[in-house]
């Protein structure tokens, strides 16, 4: 943990997309702190940039300037090779579409972190499954994604960003798919998992039926954090 007690530090991150007269700058100059133990939520208009700073923060997206430290680590002053084992590490994602693998089963899908981190299979697997367990869906280890409902994917896609332990979960849109009852269930577990360890855990999300589950909302607008606060700022 850094000295002021965040996990992770966002420090005049500016990022610009492509070259010459066509550069287009996409973040302002950034500063922000995420702290660990609470539910963090991004929101903001379409193309205010919250995709470009979560990608920034999860080690994906090498901004123009700034620096972002996660858990102590300046992570885009690490060379390639140790930063892709840093994001393998220590971040887990969360996406709208869950991005499991069709034809592995809910505990297979659920392992492949620690497959990719090279435990044995039969033990990642039954790593997978006690996930799976902690996150009520024990009883669909053994189904295929399609005989799952959309909730239960989602409980699937959060078992596998979680089963490796990582630090930070970044979430991008994590409940746009569900119906509200689904979606608040979601966001509980991750409310639950997020204040269960020292974890820290940043949500992008459009879904005004879950905003009442923030600990804390950041606001974009046009690129930069116009909005710091518990509760969504009046119109
Ligand atoms: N690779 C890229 N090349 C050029 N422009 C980009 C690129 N990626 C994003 N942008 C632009 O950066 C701006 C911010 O995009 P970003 O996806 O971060 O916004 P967002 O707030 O996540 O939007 P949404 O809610 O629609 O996902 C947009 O104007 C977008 O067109």
């Amino acid at each position: 943990m850094s000295k002021n007690g965040a996990a992770i530090s966002v420090s005049n991150i500016v990022k610009e997309f492509g070259a010459g007269e066509q550069t287009i700058r996409v973040l302002h100059g950034i500063d922000a702190d995420i702290r660990s133990g609470e539910l963090t939520y991004l929101v903001g208009e379409s193309g205010s940039g919250k995709t470009t700073l979560i990608s920034i923060i999860a080690g994906i997206l090498y901004p123009t300037e700034g620096s972002v430290t996660v858990f102590d680590e300046d992570i885009y002053a690490l060379s390639d090779n140790d930063l892709v084992r840093f994001r393998l590490d220590t971040i887990g994602f969360i996406f709208q579409q869950y991005n499991l693998i069709p034809t592995l089963t809910a505990a297979e899908n659920a392992a492949v972190p620690l497959v990719a981190a090279g435990m044995k299979r039969s033990k990642a697997v039954e790593c997978g499954r006690e996930m799976l367990d902690r996150l009520n869906i024990a009883d669909q280890a053994e189904k295929l994604p399609r005989q799952l409902s959309g909730g239960q994917q989602q409980r699937v896609a959060i078992s596998r960003a979680l089963v490796h332990a990582p630090q930070l979960v970044v979430c991008d849109e994590p409940t746009a798919a569900l119906d509200a009852k689904s979606g608040r269930r979601v966001m509980d577990l991750l409310r639950e998992v997020a204040l269960e360890e020292d974890r820290a855990v940043i949500i992008v999300t459009h879904d005004n039926r879950v905003f009442d589950l923030a600990d804390r909302i950041l606001v974009m607008e046009d690129g930069r954090i116009t909005y710091d606060g518990k509760e969504m700022p009046e119109h």
